[in-house]
């Protein structure tokens, strides 16, 4: 549904250059949710504003829906008919909500149906939908100084609906909110995501909202997306960052340095068999567990157990071998050979 191929965005300011992206190829599913993460200044909000052509790339492309946005005439101040008729099928979430104070919250709403050309009934009816649709329906009248926080983003995500769009996208839409809204916000999109095959591709720098709202996810580091794809597939990946990041086990135990410690990720059935009491039996080795945690990721439930198995990698290779068979993701933690023993 969205696709940019080796996108590059060199920013020009008093003679110094700053390459904001540096060759990202990013593929978004349709009806999928899409979430890039990565540190201040790792180029996540330029990769989302030349999505939607609201900054041009300065080579590569971005195609929406089939169609390239990049190959259509215009600047960023001025989009030529065609642009902006492909971009009236985006929908775009702020993080600061980007609304009118001086108008009631339906006419906020209203806005982009004017832009359109929609008459007052019609404006009225659709404005009255979406407000319902994002659970609003009764703050039609008030204006957004007497919002919350949550409030105000529901009434950016009703506007951002208004064209009907088929991608929506968010940028840092949770970041000034508090946890709780922040929840409600992303249950808010996720409801939209699958009650209107919306697809939604985010931004963010928590790794919680990737975690609760998110399909897939792209980690972006100086300008590139350095990891990608689903999460499922991710955590099931061999020495996998945005994984760890996911589902850290950072605080447990690291074992003896002359004893194989793994890190085992278990997924939806392979959860429920009793692997470890298996391997004891079946290799007749004492096996010490470190730390072991649970968590529900991407509406899938996922395990992650640290272990520590007597003797070095080498003396380890079929019990390795073992619980790789059993359909388990495993990750050695220290390659030793044994010889500190
Ligand atoms: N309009 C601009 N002019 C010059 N440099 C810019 C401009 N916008 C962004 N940059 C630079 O491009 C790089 C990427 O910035 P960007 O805002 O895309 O990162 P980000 O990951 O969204 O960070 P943050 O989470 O802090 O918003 C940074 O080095 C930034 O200083």
């Amino acid at each position: 549904m969205i696709t940019t191929k080796d996108l590059t965005k060199v920013y020009r300011t008093r003679g110094r250059e700053v390459t904001a992206l540096a060759g990202v190829d990013l593929h978004v599913r349709e009806g999928e949710v899409y979430g890039v993460v990565g540190t201040s200044g790792a180029g996540k909000s330029t990769l989302i504003r030349c999505v939607n052509m609201l900054e041009r790339p300065s080579s590569g492309t971005v195609t929406v829906d089939g169609v390239e946005l990049t190959a259509l005439p215009g600047t960023e101040q001025r989009a030529g008919a065609d642009l902006r008729a492909a971009r009236r099928r985006i929908g775009m979430v702020f993080q600061h909500f980007n609304l009118l104070a001086s108008r009631t919250v339906q006419q906020n709403v209203e806005l982009p149906l004017e832009i359109i050309g929609l008459d007052r009934t019609q404006r009225r009816r659709k404005a009255g939908e979406l407000l319902e649709l994002v659970g609003l329906a009764d703050k039609a009248r008030a204006y957004p100084g007497q919002l919350s926080g949550g409030q105000k983003q529901r009434v950016g995500i009703a506007r951002a609906l208004a064209g009907d769009p088929k991608v929506l996208l968010s940028d840092e839409a949770t970041s000034a909110l508090d946890p709780e809204t922040t929840r409600s916000i992303l249950a808010l999109l996720r409801d939209l995501n699958q009650q209107l095959g919306l697809t939604v591709l985010l931004i963010t720098h928590e790794m919680d909202v990737i975690k609760s709202v998110c399909d897939s996810a792209a980690l972006m580091r100086g300008g590139r997306v350095v990891e990608a794809g689903k999460l499922t597939e991710l955590l099931a990946t061999e020495n996998s960052e945005l994984a760890r990041e996911l589902f850290p086990l950072g605080e447990f135990g690291h074992g003896h340095p002359a004893n194989t410690v793994l890190e085992i990720t278990f997924q939806g059935d392979t959860s429920a068999r009793p692997f470890v009491s298996q391997l004891a039996r079946t290799y007749q080795i004492d096996i010490n567990i470190l730390g072991a945690a649970v968590e529900t990721i991407a509406g899938r439930m996922v395990g992650r157990m640290r272990v520590e198995l007597p003797g070095g990698h080498r003396d380890n290779v079929v019990p390795i071998g073992f619980l790789r068979e059993q359909g388990l993701q495993v990750d050695v933690l220290n390659e030793t050979d044994g010889a500190a023993a």
